[in-house]
């Protein structure tokens, strides 16, 4: 129904006009009635083209109930079909630019590979030194879209093999709202190396937390080791900075200008921190280590924009309904391989000593968005590593920073999480520490959600009123006047079809008084839901050149209607 503009109407004495939204001079609706009575069949049959518009107050559908005075009561709300048309815009993105006769063909069954985000011109990412490459592509069998994360030039180890495999299949069973699930990995030659693949669902228009955030900071690192706060911008295009190991090239300075936000909502914070830290605690208890926390490995999936929960744009409210999700999921544990322990013991403790890696990267990733400094969460990932103690001094600059914008609640909570503890007979921390600290703000959290669902399933419901009406049409469409049924008397243009026939111009090609073609979306929604249901109401149908006046009900049309569907699915 995209791109037809709804009606509004008016109720008087119990009958909803809907009153001509289609075009810019509606025709007058007061005198007009395609309630088939005794009075209406005393028109001529000319009348009939005039336009008829006059509700009920007992419809009979729901889309007639929907119907008041507000656009956004018939169709879903515009920053939601926003975010919507804009990703699958992206999905049938197959622009010709992309082509790059580096990408085959086909890879395993994946085929039209675009690589995303092609910010440099080059792959941006290496990792262990092997260069890595993302790509949107399509499974051949399913028609379904997913995202390839390529490790070019991969040696794979065979030493372990049994270890191997099932260390991919412990993560391809963690299914959590907060990660993307890893589907399947596997080798290919088919870009002239050997190449390892990580499948993952696919998200259009899923952008970094690094992008949406410290992309105005990339090239200041390095130069700016100082207390919190963004840095400035330079112009240098192609500065490579690393970070918790891995290294990345920046974005270009007309990149960089995007996001010069200052500091965020604190419910925003919060938003973050309870479904990154849900994500891990799925990870963890899995007895696995996500080991990839960073800003780069973050995705905002939706919401990003700050609809709202009622869809109203707010900055209160930025990011405040953002959904996240995890990103790279065990690509270190299978590039590395490095889990290899002989006994179950030393197992354990290897991955609860990445399991409080993992925490103490929250912790600076929680430090960083709070201070809205990059440099908060390379500085410390560097300086941890060298030497505790600077690493320490420069860390609490960044986490006294933190009362000035945000509660205490907020400091301590990142305190706990950054603590480096070395002392090797204390408790291991778990992520399920923070639960307390967070305390009621889950609830708040949740309820927000709550809203959120409750106004989406609204929204939601609007479109599947309007799929109903496509649904209809579409077989309308398909009955209507098709040639190789020309001569089946069934189909002619005395038989039941001829009906079906009349009835679409009945629905969209009335002319008013003066011959002018008459467009109402609302004559054409309530007739097709009274179509739909199968009214006993009746209209009467004329042909083009006036010759023929037949009154039927809706019911009788829909009969007609059914039969000649089925006929043509049989
Ligand atoms: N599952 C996914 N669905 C959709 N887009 C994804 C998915 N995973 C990653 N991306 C996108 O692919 C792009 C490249 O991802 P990558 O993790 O390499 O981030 P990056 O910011 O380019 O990091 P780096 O600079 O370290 O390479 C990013 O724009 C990211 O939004």
């Amino acid at each position: 129904m995209d791109g037809l503009l709804p009606s509004s109407t008016t109720t008087t004495n119990g009958n909803t006009k809907v009153i001509n939204s289609f075009f810019p001079n509606p025709v007058t609706t007061t005198n007009r009635d395609y309630h088939i009575n005794t009075s209406s069949l005393s028109q001529t049959p000319a009348d009939y083209f005039v336009g008829v518009l006059d509700h009920q107050s007992t419809a009979t559908s729901p889309q007639q109930i929907q119907i008041d005075n507000s656009n956004s009561t018939f169709f879903i709300a515009d920053s939601i079909r926003d975010e919507l048309t804009r990703r699958m815009a992206k999905i049938q993105e197959m622009s010709s630019e992309t082509i790059n006769i580096e990408i085959p063909s086909k890879v395993d069954v994946f085929i039209d590979l675009i690589q995303i985000d092609q910010i440099s011109g080059a792959s941006s990412f290496t990792f262990n030194g092997m260069i890595s490459t993302v790509y949107r592509a399509t499974n051949s069998e399913t028609g379904q879209l997913f995202c390839l994360r390529r490790f070019h030039s991969f040696q794979p180890n065979t030493a372990n093999t049994k270890l191997l495999m099932g260390t991919i299949e412990s993560w391809k069973r963690i299914q959590h709202p907060n990660i993307i699930p890893l589907r399947q990995v596997f080798t290919t030659k088919s870009f002239g190396d050997s190449s390892v693949i990580f499948v993952y669902d696919y998200y259009p228009l899923a952008e970094t937390i690094m992008s949406s955030y410290f992309s105005n900071q990339l090239n200041t690192i390095g130069n700016n080791s100082g207390g919190g706060g963004g840095g400035n911008h330079s112009t240098t295009t192609t500065t490579t900075m690393t970070m918790n190991g891995y290294s990345t090239s920046s974005r270009p300075y007309s990149q960089q200008q995007q996001n010069t936000r200052k500091y965020l909502p604190e419910q925003t914070i919060w938003n973050y921190i309870i479904q990154i830290s849900s994500a891990l605690r799925t990870i963890h208890q899995s007895n696995l280590a996500f080991r990839s926390l960073d800003p780069t490995k973050i995705l905002i999936t939706s919401g990003g924009g700050g609809g709202g929960v009622n869809g109203t744009h707010s900055n209160i409210n930025r990011g405040r309904d953002a959904r996240v999700k995890l990103s790279f999921c065990g690509v270190t544990d299978i590039l590395t391989l490095d889990s290899i322990h002989s006994s179950a013991n030393n197992h354990r403790a290897f991955i609860q000593h990445l399991q409080q890696e993992d925490l103490i990267l929250f912790g600076r990733f929680c430090l960083s968005i709070a201070t809205n400094s990059l440099t908060a969460f390379t500085t410390s990932a560097l300086q941890r590593d060298n030497n505790h103690h600077n690493h320490n001094n420069n860390i609490q600059e960044y986490i006294d920073t933190i009362p000035r914008n945000y509660s205490n609640d907020l400091r301590n909570l990142i305190l706990y999480l950054i603590t480096f503890k070395t002392n090797s007979t204390s408790k291991p921390r778990s992520i399920d520490d923070i639960m307390p600290m967070i305390g009621a703000r889950f609830y708040m959290q949740l309820d927000y959600f709550y809203l959120r669902y409750d106004y989406l399933y609204d929204e939601l419901a609007k479109e599947v009123d309007n799929g109903r009406l496509l649904r209809l049409l579409s077989k309308l469409g398909t009955i209507n006047e098709r040639p190789e049924h020309q001569l089946d008397p069934t189909w002619s243009e005395t038989g039941d079809r001829y009906m079906l026939k009349l009835f679409r111009d009945y629905l969209f090609h009335q002319c008013d008084e003066t011959g002018k073609p008459w467009l109402d979306l609302g004559h054409i929604i309530s007739n097709l839901n009274k179509f739909d249901i199968g009214s006993p109401e009746k209209i009467c149908l004329i042909s083009r050149d006036a010759q023929n006046v037949i009154i039927v009900s809706f019911e009788e049309l829909k009969r007609c209607f059914e039969t000649a569907i089925n006929d043509l699915m049989q």
